[in-house]
């Protein structure tokens, strides 16, 4: 044969058990652009890919397999059957239901609770030391439910909550200042989307606090309206659906940033959706974001953040918003023995 003509063994089969290994659920739109930043950023030696739709899910694999000649070391595989899973070091879910019209919220997080009853589990039993990174919407309910899905303890269940509407606020902001987003340090908490908190007491530029230097940053009697830059973050994700049908390019990245920071053991600090209760009075075992050093283990640590009165009730408020939901649905747990 060619291969026997080219080359002689050495060595059978090298156990190569540490690959870096990541799983995506879900070829869509997100999922797949999270899979390109992977792989382009050569933070994974092997990303496999899921989902149900058998032919989209082929199409994809063969179109990212014929791109491994460009990048060095990352294979890509794929199947509907989740044993392609296994070994896996981060699994990123990406799937869900979309939004019928009309649908109520709620009907929509039920849906999804069906759907991740297929999936958690199956994921769980291929790659029982995984980390699971939930990107589905609603995130911070979804994360709570792929917890509760998963019996895994909560440092390795992280949504990927409002890190991109951070990345969002710090790019806006950097444009208002004229510097770099990387430069611009600040966090937006709490709940992802219409309900997410601002904390411009800790934004810094080289450690300078834009709020002593603007008491009223952030409110609407800020004469420079900074309040709307976290308006802006927030009609972000309806503004780009209105314009291309959904977001794609700055989720994909963002993830790929935090599958960095868990598969590199980095240490990094980002605001991801994690067990809230203890923090800012939150009682409830609710998912919000804060900020969070990640690492190979997932989080391993929240930084506690002075909040002001009002920071601390809108968080609250989301608490108990996401409690009510989640005690209202019917979540099919893991057998715990
Ligand atoms: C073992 O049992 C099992 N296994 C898999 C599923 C399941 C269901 C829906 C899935 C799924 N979403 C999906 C599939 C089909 C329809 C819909 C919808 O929006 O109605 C949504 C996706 C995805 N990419 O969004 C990816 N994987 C899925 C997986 C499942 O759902 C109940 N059950």
């Amino acid at each position: 044969t060619i291969t026997s003509k080219l080359m002689d063994m050495v060595v059978d089969h090298l156990d190569d058990s540490s690959p870096t290994k990541v799983t995506i659920v879900g070829v869509g739109q997100v999922g797949m652009a999270c899979a390109y930043s992977i792989m382009t950023q050569n933070i994974a030696s092997e990303i496999a890919l899921v989902d149900v739709i058998a032919d989209k899910l082929k199409g994809e694999v063969y179109d990212m397999q014929h791109g491994q000649a460009f990048v060095k070391g990352c294979s890509v595989k794929g199947d509907t059957d989740y044993k392609v899973t296994a070994g896996s070091r981060l699994c990123i879910i990406t799937a869900g239901a979309r939004q019928r019209e009309g649908e109520s919220r709620l009907n929509l997080v039920q849906r999804n609770v069906k759907i991740f009853e297929g999936i958690v589990p199956n994921l769980v039993r291929y790659s029982p030391n995984t980390v699971l990174l939930v990107v589905s919407n609603p995130v911070d309910i979804l994360t709570y439910v792929a917890w509760k899905l998963s019996g895994l303890p909560s440092n390795r269940v992280i949504g990927s909550g409002t890190n991109l509407d951070t990345a969002r606020f710090r790019f806006l902001l950097g444009e208002k200042l004229g510097i770099a987003p990387s430069s611009v340090h600040g966090y937006i908490i709490g709940e992802h989307g219409d309900s997410s908190v601002a904390v411009w007491s800790s934004t810094t530029v080289a450690g300078v606090s834009l709020q002593q230097l603007d008491p009223e940053i952030g409110t609407v009697k800020d004469p420079e309206n900074m309040h709307q830059v976290h308006q802006e973050v927030i009609d972000s994700a309806y503004e780009i659906i209105k314009l291309k049908g959904y977001t794609s390019w700055a989720i994909g990245l963002s993830c790929a940033t935090l599958a960095s920071a868990v598969l590199r053991n980095q240490k990094g600090v980002y605001a991801v959706s994690t067990v809230a209760k203890g923090y800012h009075g939150i009682e409830h075992p609710v998912f919000l974001s804060l900020p969070c050093i990640l690492g190979q283990d997932g989080i391993t640590h929240v930084i506690k953040q002075t909040l002001n009165t009002k920071e601390q009730a809108q968080l609250q408020a989301s608490a108990n918003t996401l409690w009510d939901i989640a005690t209202s649905l019917d979540i099919r747990e893991p057998s715990k023995y």
